[in-house]
């Protein structure tokens, strides 16, 4: 049996931990049954917006316009544009390889557990100090024969003149954005009436108004059965109403979630335990109930976001090998959906907020004030605060609009270091960028909740 100082098993975001941890002088095994980088560089964030930087040129491109520009889009070369992203995923497990130390060995295989403390991997044992479970998620298998998960368009070389999407979370909307926009006919099967419902009442709202009108949505309809032949796939689509339609497609995507990868690694001979999804369950210094084995990312099932994933692991380091004594309290936690159009969000939705009882407004600024934004000649785009009415603490913010992502990090730098809404009314911004746009946003949230409190 060999015997480490720190085995890794799952080499997606936690090959950073192990580089990190082998040149510190760390005797390291990175357990790794595919290619390494993990979901978000080979098949999630980075190549999925890859194509999406495509998809919002030609959204540019589409709109000219209402800026009184007539344009045409004479081609898009869709095999050269999945030629490039395919070849992108390809040199992904090279250059995680290459930053690897000679401290860290890397295993190719399935790594389960004998015991507590002892790692099977192929015909191997390995032994170590500190274990640490990364290893993510996958998607949820689809119902039907020959349909796909986003794993399987990552790398896609038969490209196929039309695909239906099941699903209306972040990743179905944001392919379904894609393939449309790239010319494939592509609709969306969404069971219920809302997309991305987790978002907050009036973001789905405009979302949905603005997002139905590029991309073919049947809403309150699920697949009642799907046929594959050689040419693709003949559908039968069942309303809420009960009524049946036929629909074919050459290619059907189910995006309808991820489940926990827990399985493989044969947990019942230890004493590691799971939650009742088959998430890993641990403590808040991340560790599970087997002394000095560690779980973060994806495979605890809370976040499943790589930001998140990326900012445990950097606090795991810190707690095994930097005498860090405070357990990591994600104050809040941000998201965007690259959609057309996009979405940030952080913190609590209204509805959250009102299920929670707290004594807080909402109020919600369209995007008007900066000629950046009006420029963009767009009718839509809001931002929206939900702040608490007695400590002008900002609850929650949720942009629709285009560069949201990048706008919304001037809130969150607010809400990381004092979060208080006075200071977006207080500080002195550049005239007239898009950012500008969280002055009277802010100005208004504030006013909201004077007048309140002069009512009461
Ligand atoms: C299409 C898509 C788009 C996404 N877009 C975004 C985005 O824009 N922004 C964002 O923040 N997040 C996004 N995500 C989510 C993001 O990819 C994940 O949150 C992130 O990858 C989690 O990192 P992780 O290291 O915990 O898990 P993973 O990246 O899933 O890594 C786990 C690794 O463990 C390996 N593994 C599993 N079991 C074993 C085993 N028994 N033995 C050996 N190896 C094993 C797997 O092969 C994998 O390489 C997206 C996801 C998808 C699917
Ligand atoms: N921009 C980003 O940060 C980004 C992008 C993509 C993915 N992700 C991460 O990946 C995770 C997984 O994404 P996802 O879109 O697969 O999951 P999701 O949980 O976001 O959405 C799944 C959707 O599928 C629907 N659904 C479930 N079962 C269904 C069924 N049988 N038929 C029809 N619809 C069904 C659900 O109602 C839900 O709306 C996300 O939670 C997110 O954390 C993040």
């Amino acid at each position: 049996m060999k015997t480490y100082d720190l085995i890794i098993i799952g080499g997606g975001r936690a090959s950073n931990l192990a580089k990190k941890a082998g040149n510190l002088g760390k005797k390291v095994a990175l357990i790794e049954k595919s290619s390494l980088g993990g979901t978000c560089a080979n098949r999630g964030c980075v190549p999925s917006k890859l194509l999406i930087a495509y998809a919002d040129v030609i959204r540019s491109i589409e709109s000219s316009q209402k800026h009184f520009i007539s344009s045409e889009i004479k081609e898009i070369d869709i095999k050269k544009i999945f030629e490039n992203n395919n070849s992108f995923i390809d040199s992904v497990d090279d250059s995680y390889k290459s930053k690897l130390n000679e401290n860290v060995d890397l295993y190719r295989g399935i790594g389960s557990f004998i015991s507590d403390k002892v790692i099977k991997v192929n015909d191997e044992k390995l032994t170590a100090s500190k274990i640490i479970i990364a290893t993510g998620t996958k998607p949820l298998k689809p119902p039907f024969e020959n349909a796909w998960t986003s794993d399987d368009i990552f790398p896609l070389d038969n490209i196929p003149k039309s695909i239906t999407i099941v699903g209306s979370g972040f990743i179905a909307c944001e392919l379904a954005n894609v393939f449309n926009a790239l010319k494939i006919n592509t609709t969306l099967i969404v069971r219920s009436e809302t997309l991305l419902s987790s978002e907050d009442k009036q973001i789905q709202e405009v979302f949905k108004e603005e997002f139905s009108k590029y991309v073919n949505i049947e809403f309150n309809t699920t697949i009642k059965d799907a046929k594959y032949q050689e040419s693709g796939f003949t559908i039968e689509l069942e309303n809420k109403d009960k009524s049946t339609k036929q629909h074919k497609s050459q290619a059907l995507l189910y995006a309808i979630g991820r489940e926990s990868n827990a399985k493989d690694l044969k947990l019942e001979n230890t004493s590691i335990q799971v939650d009742e999804r088959g998430f890993i369950k641990r403590d808040e210094y991340f560790q599970t109930n087997a002394k000095d084995v560690y779980v973060v990312g994806d495979a605890t099932g809370k976040y499943m976001l790589q930001h998140a994933a990326a900012y445990e692991m950097n606090h795991l380091f810190k707690v095994l090998y930097e005498d860090e004594k405070q357990a990591l309290k994600f104050k809040y936690m941000p998201h965007a959906v690259f959609t057309h159009p996009e979405i940030a969000s952080v913190g609590l939705t209204q509805k959250q907020a009102q299920e929670q009882n707290l004594d807080f407004i909402a109020s919600k600024s369209i995007w008007k004030a900066s000629a950046k934004a009006q420029g963009m000649k767009i009718d839509y785009a809001f931002t929206k605060f939900i702040v608490d009415k007695n400590t002008y603490e900002i609850l929650g913010c949720h942009m629709i609009g285009p560069q949201s992502s990048t706008m919304i990090h001037q809130v969150l730098t607010l809400m990381h270091i004092d979060n208080d809404i006075r200071h977006l009314k207080n500080m002195l911004y550049i005239h007239p960028a898009l950012s500008e746009e969280l002055l009277p946003a802010a100005i208004n949230a504030i006013k909201k909740i004077e007048e309140s409190n002069e009512k009461n």
